[in-house]
């Protein structure tokens, strides 16, 4: 008898760049209240899933040997959750090619669980939409309803609701990996640690920022860039100083901590900027590597396998 074998669904899940990052006060369930501007950007991860005996995660890419294969990786929540609200058993292999730095700041892992979330719905033909994929989504981390939507995005809560930003033209990024990771509970706990001792200044609203992306102006955005876990990030890890002066120097508009860091973003004037500023800034000695990228991109979402040459 011939067995037919199972078409893989392939999706891709965009890393993020928070342009604005409000830290509100700690909350009674350990959440802080945010008020964000999120862009996606052209740094993606793949994750690819294929019906299989038994619920399985392989990761390879950028920063595999640092990512969890088993019930800690992010996906396998993803995958057992969804499974759970729709009655059936997660029996999937799930293949996460990694172009996301892993605690980076980027939302990788939320990128990988957001693929996740949308894979599967294709998969199973479940047919849910948007707005339920976003409740599972929220249940999972504050970032992953952002890695579905994409785009700009404002986000309020602990990041998770989120409103469309409008936004013109294509902004181009320099983004300096770091060597090693940040933990995220970790950065916000030094933030209230430094707001304990009566600093740093707090950055004000988002609204001049969200005027520059619908005006589409990069050097008017690269002044408003700001990110309340910066200063947090900076202790934890004073070399991203260097980072910071080593990218500006190199031309860069600005540069900026990356969410909770320590990946470094640079905003630059166009795509051929981007690609000066990455020379001179992997040639510093600054960082692991560079990356050039641009956004806004959308969000996670199924790509055609035959518009790739994958037959
Ligand atoms: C730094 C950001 O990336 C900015 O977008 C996010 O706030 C972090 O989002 P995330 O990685 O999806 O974080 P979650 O998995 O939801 O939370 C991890 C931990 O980060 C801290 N956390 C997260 C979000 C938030 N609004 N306040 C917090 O204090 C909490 O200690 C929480 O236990
Ligand atoms: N699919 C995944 N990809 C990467 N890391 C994962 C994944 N699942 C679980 N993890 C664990 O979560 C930790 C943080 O990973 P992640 O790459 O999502 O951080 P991040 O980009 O800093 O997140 P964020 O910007 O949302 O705070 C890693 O150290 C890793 O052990």
């Amino acid at each position: 008898m011939l067995s037919v074998v199972p078409r893989p669904v392939l999706v891709r899940a965009p890393a993020k760049v928070n342009l604005h990052l409000a830290v509100g006060d700690l909350r009674p369930d350990g959440y802080h209240e945010l008020t964000t501007v999120f862009q996606a950007l052209s740094l993606c991860d793949e994750v690819e899933l294929v019906p299989a005996k038994a619920l399985t995660i392989k990761v390879r890419g950028e920063g595999a040997r640092d990512v969890p294969t088993d019930r800690r990786n992010l996906v396998w929540k993803a995958a057992t959750r969804l499974a759970h609200k729709v009655g059936r058993d997660p029996l999937v292999e799930i293949v996460i090619d990694k172009g996301i730095p892993v605690a980076g700041g980027m939302a990788g892992g939320s990128a990988d669980a957001a693929a996740t979330l949308v894979g599967l719905n294709a998969l199973w033909h479940l047919d849910l939409t948007r707005d339920e994929l976003a409740d599972i989504a929220s249940e999972l981390g504050s970032d992953v309803p952002f890695s579905l939507h994409g785009g700009s995005a404002l986000g309020t809560g602990r990041g998770e609701k989120l409103l469309p930003v409008l936004s013109r033209n294509t902004f181009h990024w320099v983004l300096a990996l770091a060597k090693g990771g940040l933990s995220t509970p970790e950065v916000y706990r030094e933030l209230d640690r430094l707001r304990g001792q009566g600093q740093p200044p707090r950055i004000g609203d988002a609204q001049k920022l969200m005027q520059s992306l619908a005006a589409g102006d990069s050097a008017q955005l690269a002044a408003l860039l700001g990110n309340d876990l910066q200063a947090a990030a900076l202790s934890l890890k004073p070399e991203l100083r260097r980072t910071l002066r080593a990218g500006i120097n190199a031309g860069a508009l600005a540069g900026i901590v990356s969410g909770s860091g320590p990946t470094c973003a640079f905003l630059c004037e166009s795509a051929d900027a981007a690609i000066e500023v990455s020379t001179e800034l992997s040639g510093a000695g600054v960082c692991r590597s560079v990356r050039v990228a641009a956004g806004p991109v959308g969000g996670a979402k199924v790509i055609d396998l035959e518009s790739i040459g994958r037959t």
